[in-house]
């Protein structure tokens, strides 16, 4: 398994959990080194315990020799980071760098199994790479990944579907084997081209990210009409046709997965002559909603912040997780400093991350209770499980004023009316 990210350390972990030998190759030396001694580089949760038994079970080894993980493969997975480039393109130098690293490696029959989402023609560059760096047929298989971080471990142990991509009908059957432990219960292994798999990760994310950005832009215009838009999530969620999932607004969607691929999928577009004109307002919609927590910041206190404090609960893109890659907070947090304001933090898991990006820019509380002590105001940017119950009472008091801007909707606006608070969501109406 090359690459001991979430995505390689919790595939290379759960082959290992389902009896395979497998052998986690990174270029991150102090990665390595860690995992060799047990300490997990990210949070996600089960995944410590799982890493700590396959490791000293044997099954689960981590290296940064690709001689000592390469030859004897059956099956070389490449999940490296494919991070947006400058033009919005995936920038695939580390998964090619990769190629180059197995090609002169790779034993007779072993099989290239792209996990990283990468846009539709690069597993074909990649067999054509290897044929020329080898000099015969590789096999090569699309195996586009589709956890979520924070449920990382779940997702890929119970997986909705396992989509694979391959020229050959006997590399399929290797991979269903491999799969196979993870698909009782009648959940489906598809098989297809490797361009339709590769289709098949970016179409995913994106119809996620599109019905992210349609219900922030309903949500705004409930709060204009003065609709509430749990109401209306309720009203349209039990037409078993909308459904209720990934309907819920918020101050956008970040990580390391939506923006990102959502980009590469409009220049791939682009590139092929289609105009991508729900892509690029599914973009601009949620770069635009990262800010209205900023603007409702600015309609309470003004537009100059020096001598406010700000709290602001919650840092990762979303709650269970330490990555606050293109997390909203940020966004937030960047905004608050500008206009002056002194800003100060709480985050259960990625307070660490952040500090490494703002040092003593920001006043960290090592509670939440303590981030919001003496604040003007206090923003809610990731729904972490702690936040959904405060004790009201000693917040009010130790506050400088009650007053919440809640970027997930953890409250009802008028038990929080009650509480005596200013309360405002996103999309909320007190009518309900
Ligand atoms: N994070 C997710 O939830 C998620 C889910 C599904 C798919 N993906 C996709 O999977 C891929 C990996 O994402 P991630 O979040 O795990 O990335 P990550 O940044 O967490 O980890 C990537 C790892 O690859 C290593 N690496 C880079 N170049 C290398 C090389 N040449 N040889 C060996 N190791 C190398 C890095 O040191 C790092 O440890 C991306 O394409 C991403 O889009 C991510
Ligand atoms: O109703 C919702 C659901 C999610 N989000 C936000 O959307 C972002 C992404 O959330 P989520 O999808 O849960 O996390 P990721 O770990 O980024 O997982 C996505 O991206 C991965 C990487 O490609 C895919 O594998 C997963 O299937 C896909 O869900 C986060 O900022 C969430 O806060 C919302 O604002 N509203």
């Amino acid at each position: 398994m090359i690459g001991t990210g979430y995505v390689g350390l919790v595939t290379g972990t759960c082959f290992a959990e389902s009896g395979n030998g497998v052998t986690c190759l990174d270029i991150d030396e102090k990665k390595v080194a860690g995992l060799n001694q047990g300490v997990i580089p990210i949070y996600e949760p089960g995944l410590t315990e799982l890493v700590k038994r396959n490791h000293a079970a044997g099954r689960l080894k981590f290296t940064t020799d690709p001689d000592a993980a390469i030859p004897t493969a059956k099956c070389v997975f490449i999940g490296v980071g494919t991070p947006q480039g400058d033009d919005g393109r995936a920038n695939l130098s580390a998964l090619f760098g990769c190629v180059e690293t197995i090609a002169p490696r790779l034993a007779k029959d072993a099989i290239v199994v792209i996990k990283s989402t990468v846009p539709v023609g690069t597993n074909r560059k990649v067999a054509a790479r290897l044929k020329e760096l080898t000099g015969r047929d590789v096999d090569v298989a699309s195996n586009p990944e589709f956890l979520k971080e924070g449920a990382a471990v779940d997702d890929f142990t119970k997986p909705d579907r396992v989509v694979v991509g391959t020229l050959r009908p006997e590399v399929t059957e290797v991979l269903h084997d491999l799969y196979r432990p993870f698909l009782r219960t009648e959940r489906p292994f598809l098989s297809m081209g490797w361009e339709s798999a590769e289709m098949t990760k970016y179409v995913a994310n994106c119809l996620l990210a599109t019905k992210i950005s349609f219900i922030n832009e309903m949500a705004n215009l409930c709060e204009r009409v003065g609709a509430d838009v749990n109401s209306v999530r309720r009203g349209i969620g039990h037409d078993q046709r909308i459904g209720f999932s990934f309907l819920f607004p918020g101050v956008g969607y970040g990580g390391s997965c939506f923006p990102k691929d959502v980009r590469a999928l409009m220049r791939v577009a682009e590139d092929t002559g289609v105009e991508p004109r729900i892509l690029a307002a599914v973009d601009e919609v949620n770069d635009r909603q990262k800010h209205v927590l900023f603007e409702k910041v600015k309609r309470h206190l003004g537009d100059d912040l020096s001598g406010k404090t700000v709290a602001v609960w919650g840092l990762a893109f979303k709650p269970r997780t330490d990555d606050i890659r293109e997390a909203p907070a940020l966004v937030l947090i960047d905004a608050l400093l500008k206009a002056g304001a002194t800003v100060q933090v709480h985050d259960p898991v990625a307070e660490e991350n952040v500090r490494e990006q703002y040092g003593d820019k920001l006043i960290y509380g090592e509670h939440h209770y303590d981030a919001a002590r003496g604040a003007d105001l206090l923003c809610i940017c990731t729904e972490w499980n702690e936040f959904r119950n405060p004790d009201l009472d000693f917040l009010k008091h130790t506050m400088n004023a009650p007053v919440i801007l809640d970027g997930r909707n953890l409250f009802d606006p008028a038990d929080m009316a009650e509480a005596g608070f200013t309360y405002e969501g996103i999309g909320l109406s007190a009518g309900g």
